[in-house]
């Protein structure tokens, strides 16, 4: 969470004249509801199907589709978008997250404001972020560096 993927595809979609899908926002119009509000009325569990629902449905030719950051958590995710394209792992370390979002009140799993919770959930995810395809170090890089680099990794 935090480390950019929402933004930064938009803005290298805008530059490459790609469609860009966000799983989030899919999953927020398909259900009329707010990802908060899922998490609250129906779980965890039953959102990470969500994502399965919108990485097996969003389909197209010069696409990018941007994830939330849980939804390599689930094998059949981390499958399908294998089979689907390349991953891109915006990486940042923790203490960089957390300033990205201060504040932030949309992310359930980041409201208890407990510390070491949020550490071991970082820590639990890196060994699957780090299975990406490419890897971009984001911290210190604005979004248009970072757009930039993207832009000709996916040309070479
Ligand atoms: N390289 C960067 N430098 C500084 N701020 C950044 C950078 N990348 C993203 N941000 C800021 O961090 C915040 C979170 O970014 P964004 O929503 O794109 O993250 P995300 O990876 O989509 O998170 P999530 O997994 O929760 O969907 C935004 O305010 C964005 O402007
Ligand atoms: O990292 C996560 O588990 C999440 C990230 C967000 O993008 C949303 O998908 C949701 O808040 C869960
Ligand atoms: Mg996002």
């Amino acid at each position: 969470m935090g480390s950019g993927k929402t933004t930064i595809g938009q803005a290298l979609a805008k530059e490459l004249e790609y469609n860009v899908v966000d799983t989030d926002q899919w999953i927020e119009e398909k259900m009329g509801l707010k990802i908060s509000e899922i998490f609250q009325e129906k779980g965890e569990a039953y959102f990470r199907e969500l994502e399965t629902s919108a990485l097996k449905e969003i389909e197209g030719s010069h696409m990018i589709i941007t994830t939330g950051g849980g939804i390599v958590v689930n094998d059949i995710n981390r499958q399908i978008m294998s089979s689907k394209g390349k991953i891109v792992y915006l990486q940042a370390d923790l203490n960089e997250l957390l300033r990205r979002l201060e504040g932030d009140q949309s992310r359930p799993l980041l409201q208890h404001k407990d510390r070491e919770r949020i550490q071991h959930l970082y820590d639990s995810r890196l060994g699957f972020y780090e299975q990406a395809d490419v890897i971009i170090n984001t911290k210190g890089r604005t979004i248009a560096e970072i757009v930039t680099q993207l832009k000709t990794i996916m040309k070479s």
